[in-house]
């Protein structure tokens, strides 16, 4: 055994994102999403799950805070629905989708818990996507006006700001894959939408600035991490490829004012042309003050010639993996954030997601998801090598709070902490609730 010791300034969190948890979908003037359409279309999600009751957030928020208070964490990531601010998408704004955001932030507040904001986790307003959405460039100015709504409503409130969630899952697995919202599978259009989602972010940091609010702001990319199966060079490059799609197509832009040219020519290869206006670059490449890193998953791949997009296949290693399917892979983690580290230097980093998924049900009021001990105590320790290897780790935010919608799986798979009874809406401290609480209040654990 060992004891995994962290920063003394470590920050702790946990994680949820508006339209997975809150419901109310109808009330208080909320507009439909892109995922309000997409879920009540048959087919699109497990069992035909929808996100119009969730977990009930909405009116159940206070016994949220508390369960966050009793875990003793210093910051809550939480996000913001388009639709309930801004239903038409612009236009006319909707004070009561206003006041409910600052009755939650309030709240975190009073808790002594600071809240950590993502402008955008995949409910657009469906309005906007009925006018081409994210493939509209009209939407990137719909998306700053938005934006400077909330920055100035919360100005001294929210000091911790993130512009979008995981681009990579709005664009391409989205637009391309097809299986989130709004399901379109092209890869020409995914690719524009991911550069008009890089400009979104480099125009929302601009005008962040420029609205002179105090607070820092960044972007959350969801990363994963392919190690070769050898060192054939034809190995190593298929992985950086998948690595490349998730990590440098969205951080070089940000960080270097320019596309990886690896993964330009190959998608140039694959027929994509992308229509970069003039400037868009310089808007892209804007300065942030940290940088959002979800990691999941990963895997043993290897070079296979005409395999899917990028020429790669997994290599089964009989891996163990959660009750989603994912391996458990906590190199990977390590290793992404070292190539991070190596690629763009000591950017401040928070872990604003990092969970697994097990499904474990109460039984005599207690959840046993020792699964979810296990995944954390893995990850964490392979995140205190990071850390002791010079990434500038800055805090640890996992998701998620509570099991939740989880997009195209609906509720049939539970990444949380806190169990949640979708009939009663019961919530359950989960055995991985009060490690994770003990891990806090220690800022160590014991592996
Ligand atoms: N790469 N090739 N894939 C080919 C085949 O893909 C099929 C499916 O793919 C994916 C990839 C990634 C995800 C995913 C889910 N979460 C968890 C959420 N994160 C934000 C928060 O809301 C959490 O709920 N993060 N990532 C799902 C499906």
């Amino acid at each position: 055994m060992a004891i995994i010791q962290f920063p003394k300034d470590m920050k702790w969190g946990t994680a949820t994102a508006s339209y997975q948890i809150e419901g109310a979908a109808n009330e208080d003037g909320r507009g439909v999403s892109i995922w309000d359409t997409f879920s009540k279309t048959p087919g699109n999600v497990v069992n035909g799950d929808n996100g119009d009751i969730a977990c009930d957030s909405y009116h159940r928020f206070e016994e949220d805070i508390e369960l966050m208070k009793e875990l003793g964490i210093d910051v809550y990531r939480f996000s913001i629905a388009w639709p309930r601010i801004f239903p038409n998408g612009t236009g006319e704004i909707n004070q009561k989708g206003l006041d409910y955001y600052h009755r939650l932030v309030d709240k975190l507040i009073e808790s002594d818990i600071e809240p950590m904001c993502t402008l955008y986790h995949w409910d657009l307003p469906q309005a906007l996507q009925d006018k081409g959405g994210w493939n509209n460039r009209e939407t990137i100015d719909a998306f700053v006006q938005y934006a400077e709504v909330i920055f100035k409503e919360f100005s001294g409130k929210i000091n911790k700001w993130l512009t979008l969630n995981e681009p990579w899952c709005i664009s391409f697995l989205s637009n391309y894959i097809g299986v989130h919202a709004p399901g379109n599978k092209n890869l020409q259009l995914a690719a524009q939408i991911s550069h008009h989602l890089l400009v979104t972010h480099g125009l929302t940091v601009k005008k962040f600035r420029e609205t002179g609010i105090d607070g820092q702001i960044g972007f959350a990319p969801n990363t994963t991490w392919l190690e070769p199966y050898s060192n054939r060079q034809e190995d190593i490059d298929a992985c950086n490829r998948e690595i490349g799609w998730y990590v440098e197509w969205f951080m070089d832009p940000v960080f270097k004012g320019s596309y990886p040219d690896f993964m330009l020519e190959w998608f140039k290869k694959k027929g994509v042309e992308l229509d970069i206006q003039d400037g868009d670059m310089e808007k892209i490449n804007q300065p942030i003050d940290f940088l959002g890193i979800n990691y999941y998953t990963g895997h043993i791949a290897r070079h296979k010639e005409n395999e899917g997009l990028l020429d790669w296949e997994m290599v089964e290693m009989n891996y163990d993996r959660t009750d989603i399917g994912w391996p458990i892979f906590p190199e990977g983690f390590y290793k992404v954030l070292m190539r991070i580290k190596e690629s763009y230097g000591d950017i401040p980093i928070y872990i604003t997601e990092n969970g697994s998924c097990y499904n474990d049900e109460p039984e005599n009021g207690q959840v046993k998801d020792s699964g979810r001990i296990n995944y954390l105590q893995q990850h964490l320790t392979a995140l205190s090598r990071a850390i002791a290897s010079g990434v500038n780790i800055k805090g640890y935010i996992t998701w998620s709070l509570m099991d939740n919608f989880e997009w195209a799986e609906g509720y049939t798979m539970r990444f949380g902490i806190v169990h949640v009874n979708y009939r009663t809406l019961e919530r359950t401290k989960k055995d991985s609730y009060y490690w994770y609480k003990q891990t806090v209040a220690n800022n160590w654990f014991e592996n």
